[in-house]
């Protein structure tokens, strides 16, 4: 079936009822600096290039934290662990900023931004390029530190819920 046999209010829906199926890795990103603190959900993350070390993140510019990453240009991307469910719910939902940040343990990465304590993976980041498409912005985004963890097991968003993912046992 082609996209352009859909009326636009089926091809949202028909959108997200396709994508509800791409299993993905659910991040808390994090931001400190001159526009304050600030932290949300995200499961549009990918890698771009190894060189340079490279990811982008898509964040919706409707919501609250929008400006504050928008001034700030410096961003950390904290990939999830299996147990970080309520977490990752109350950095996706309407909860005020100082709720999200006291639920959890956080260190400064280089450029300041809130590591979170236990995830997979974290990527300190500078923001190099914004593109906007449609309601969301793209921030390609630099890396200029890792952190990782060989303890935990990982998190996926998939079919609108969360499944933990078991590491391999050591071989
Ligand atoms: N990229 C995003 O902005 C994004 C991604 C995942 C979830 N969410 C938010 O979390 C809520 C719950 O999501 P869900 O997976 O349970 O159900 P859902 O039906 O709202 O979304 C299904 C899938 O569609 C995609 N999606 C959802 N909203 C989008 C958006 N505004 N722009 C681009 N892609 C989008 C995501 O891949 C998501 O997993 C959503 O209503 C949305 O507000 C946003
Ligand atoms: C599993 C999951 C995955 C995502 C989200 C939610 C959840 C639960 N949200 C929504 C985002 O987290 C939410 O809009 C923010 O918390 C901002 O909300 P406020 O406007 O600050 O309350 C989200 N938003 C966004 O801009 N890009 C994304 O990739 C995602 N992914």
């Amino acid at each position: 079936m082609s996209l352009d046999t859909l009326t636009p209010a089926v091809e949202k829906l028909a959108f997200r009822n396709a994508m509800s199926r791409l299993g993905a890795a659910v991040n808390i990103i994090t931001t400190e600096g001159p526009a304050g603190r600030a932290g949300f959900t995200a499961s549009a993350v990918c890698s771009v290039t190894d060189s340079p070390p490279t990811l982008l993140v898509c964040l919706n510019r409707a919501a609250s934290v929008y400006p504050v990453f928008r001034e700030n240009m410096q961003l950390c991307v904290n990939t999830l662990a299996a147990g970080h469910e309520d977490l990752s719910s109350l950095f996706g939902g309407k909860t005020p900023m100082a709720e999200r940040f006291s639920a959890a343990e956080w260190s400064a990465a280089v450029t300041g931004s809130p590591v979170l304590r236990g995830a997979v993976a974290s990527f300190d980041c500078r923001i190099t390029q914004i593109v906007s498409i449609g309601t969301h912005d793209t921030l390609f985004c630099e890396v200029v530190d890792v952190v990782h963890s060989e303890e935990n097991h990982g998190l996926a968003w998939f079919d609108r819920g969360y499944h933990p993912l078991k590491r391999q046992e050591a071989r």
